[in-house]
């Protein structure tokens, strides 16, 4: 039998991600949303793309969570995306509001399930799913990190006019103004890229990742960046679909790592059949240990203006 994904809003995040999930033949895919015919038109037409692209992926779309029973994946993207001069944080009490009524809805449809938090902010959306959905912190990870690691990627490779392929790259933090890009611990073919880019252009490079999200909010001034989004969180999808045990940087629960407690934040993640099945520790400079606190300290800010 094949996988079963639930996509929760299916807005420019939702359906895109659904798009990559059918392209790359993951998974059957259920869009739900709040919204009445917007999943239904949009799962029907990605179903009838599947012949084209001879892909065998069963689409649907609905506004009744008990078509979403028993999915393996649950990733939320419900939720309004900011607009131009605002920041992520807020978004803060509208989406709580949604997070809640998603989360309830979901876990008592798939209580086994793994949930992907999509939806800003994002590590206090997290940290929201994960106090309400009650699951183990292996089954509730947020989406951020892949997508900061792949703008920083595709500005280092676009700085050294070589392949995408060529480069890795990590970025640590809460998903907000604060977040750490690590240099020490990106490559190009396994060379540090202290090494290639010279001190002022890589902080140049490195500020561009932390504003990449609201870079493209002021072109699209009607929402938020959703293609890099999608296919971030697909990556996600794939890994534990597919057991891959892939290490990414995702936002999950720490219990004393890197010296924080009871907070979502991004840290190198292992992903597999199990969801976060290792938190990976890297030894920090005190730089960017201090770094890593300060992006921590406004997230625990955040949650504590909802009581997450
Ligand atoms: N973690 C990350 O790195 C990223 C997070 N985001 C966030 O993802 C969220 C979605 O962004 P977009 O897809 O661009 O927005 P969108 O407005 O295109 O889609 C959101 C969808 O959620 C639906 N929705 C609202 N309340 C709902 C509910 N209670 N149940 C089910 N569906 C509901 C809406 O009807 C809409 O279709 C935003 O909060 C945005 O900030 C976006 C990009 C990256
Ligand atoms: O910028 C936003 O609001 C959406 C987002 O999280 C991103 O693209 O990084």
């Amino acid at each position: 039998m094949r996988k079963k994904v639930t996509i929760v809003g299916a807005g420019n995040v939702g359906a895109t991600a659904a798009h990559w999930i059918a392209s790359k033949e993951l998974a059957d895919v259920i869009l739900i949303d709040v919204v009445e015919g917007i999943p239904q038109g949009k799962g029907l037409d990605l179903l009838e793309a599947m012949p084209i692209e001879k892909r065998d992926c069963h689409i649907i779309g609905t506004n009744d969570y008990a078509d979403t029973a028993n999915s393996d994946i649950v990733v939320i993207t419900a939720g309004i995306p900011r607009k131009p001069g605002m920041s992520r944080d807020d978004l803060l009490q509208t989406n709580y509001k949604i997070m809640s009524d998603v989360v309830s809805k979901v876990t008592a449809a798939s209580p086994n399930c793994i949930l992907i938090v999509v939806s800003n902010p994002l590590d206090a959306m997290a940290q929201a799913a994960f106090k309400q959905a009650k699951f183990n912190r292996e089954r509730v990870i947020g989406m951020a990190g892949v997508l900061d690691s792949a703008r920083f990627r595709t500005f280092i490779a676009e700085e050294l006019k070589v392949s995408v392929e060529n480069v890795t790259a990590f970025v640590l933090g809460g998903h907000g103004d604060t977040m750490v890009p690590l240099p020490r611990f990106s490559t190009v073919a396994g060379i540090p890229i202290t090494e290639l880019i010279e001190p002022a252009k890589l902080e140049a490079l490195v500020q561009r990742t932390r504003d990449g999200g609201a870079e493209i909010v002021k072109h699209l001034k009607t929402g938020s960046a959703y293609y890099a989004p999608s296919a971030a969180t697909v990556e996600m999808v794939e890994a534990i679909l597919k057991d891959k045990k892939k290490i990414l940087p995702c936002a999950a629960y720490l219990q004393g790592e890197y010296g924080i407690d009871g907070l979502y934040v991004g840290v190198p993640c292992k992903l597999g059949a199990r969801g976060l099945e290792q938190i990976i520790e890297i030894k920090l400079t005190a730089e960017e240990a201090a770094a890593l606190k300060k992006s921590a300290d406004a997230v625990k800010e955040l949650c504590a203006v909802i009581g997450v």
